[in-house]
């Protein structure tokens, strides 16, 4: 198994990334953007000013709007929004030949169907050979060639252990699992807990209270992974709590960010109606709370976030209301 030539589904700011990491490695890299002026700009200018301004992209690095150009590739990672993910799955279907795996690179999960992003693709495309690559990872950061850690996982371990060793490098150290629900979970669950960090963040509630809260909503990823089969290690591994310390963390982070404005007092829309890029946590938060409501899982954190995410409740009656709730021991 070689993977030498590498089809990336995705110009988005962390598309564009691994595309230009794989590139740097020396793989033969082709990236597929929905929108043309994307593709011109990488290919003209060698730059994605759209989602990741301000980094100068590899001129080997070639961007086409036309998935056929991906028939040839070893492998492809598939970077569409979780939201999107069925319909371009779909359309990349007949372009997947059987033995090419598809590493996806999403982290949500879909709000009509409550499907992490590796079993929409399943679906969409029937017999794939499947592997999730997710853990800490800035865009800009991996595109500027900063050390960074993954998790890439796959049932086979002969793929996922060969993928690791071949799209990893100095730059970007890959770990393997045969975990992939719990590496998949890890990556969408900890966008839902970030804007719960973000709100505390912006309310200017200090470190004690953001702390409680990281804790208490790694509780919660614990609970719903257990209850969805992922092994406890990886909820503690860098796909699950490696991902809620940085996203969680950091102003940097999308999902962060949104909360902290909504801390601040700005509305949802307000703040969704100033950017390009997609903050997957106000879509996962909605299909987690049910997911959870079904299954009977605690998870009162993410609740609070789905509630003032819908306008529901306030965020001082939400953190009013977490806080008056009954003490208990601590799981
Ligand atoms: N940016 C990061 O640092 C980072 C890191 C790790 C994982 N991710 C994950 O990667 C995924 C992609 O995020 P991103 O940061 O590359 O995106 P982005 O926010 O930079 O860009 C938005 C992306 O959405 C696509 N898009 C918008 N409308 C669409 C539609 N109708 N159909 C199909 N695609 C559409 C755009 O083409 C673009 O690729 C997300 O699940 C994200 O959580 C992002
Ligand atoms: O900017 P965010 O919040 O979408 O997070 C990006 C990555 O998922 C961090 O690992």
């Amino acid at each position: 198994m070689t993977f030498d030539r590498i089809g990336v589904v995705g110009g988005g700011a962390w598309g564009t990334a691994l595309a230009q990491t794989l590139t740097l490695a020396g793989r033969d890299v082709i990236l597929w953007a929905r929108e043309s002026d994307v593709v011109e700009d990488i290919n003209a200018r060698h730059v994605n000013r759209t989602f990741l301004p301000g980094i100068d992209l590899d001129p080997r690095l070639k961007a086409t709007h036309d998935l056929a150009d991906l028939g040839t590739a070893d492998a492809i990672l598939l970077v569409a929004p979780a939201q999107h993910t069925r319909t371009v799955s779909a359309t990349l279907q007949p372009v997947v030949s059987k033995d090419v795996p598809v590493i996806v690179c999403a982290k949500g999960v879909e709000q009509g169907s409550g499907q992490l992003v590796a079993q929409i693709v399943s679906e969409t495309i029937p017999g794939v050979r499947l592997a999730v690559l997710s853990g800490p990872s800035f865009a800009a950061d991996v595109a500027r060639g900063f050390p960074a850690a993954l998790t890439l996982a796959c049932r086979n371990e002969a793929l996922g252990r060969a993928l690791a060793e071949q799209l990893g490098d100095r730059q970007l150290r890959l770990y393997w699992s045969d975990d992939v629900v719990g590496v998949e979970l890890g990556g969408a669950l900890k966008n839902v807990l970030a804007i719960a960090a973000g709100i505390v963040d912006g309310k200017g509630l200090g470190a004690s209270a953001h702390a409680a809260l990281v804790t208490r909503g790694f509780a919660e990823m614990r609970r719903l992974g257990k209850a969805l089969g992922a092994r406890p290690e990886t909820m503690m591994g860098l796909s699950g709590f490696g991902d809620l310390v940085l996203t969680a963390g950091s102003p940097q982070s999308r999902n962060m960010s949104l909360g902290r404005a909504l801390g601040q007092g700005e509305t949802l829309d307000a703040v969704l109606s100033k950017r390009v890029a997609v903050t997957e946590g106000v879509y996962t938060a909605a299909a987690v709370a049910r997911l959870a409501a079904e299954k009977r899982i605690e998870m009162p954190i993410t609740d609070a976030v789905h509630a003032i995410l819908e306008g529901r409740t306030s965020v001082d009656n939400a953190i009013a209301d977490l806080m008056k709730r009954p003490f208990k021991a601590e799981d």
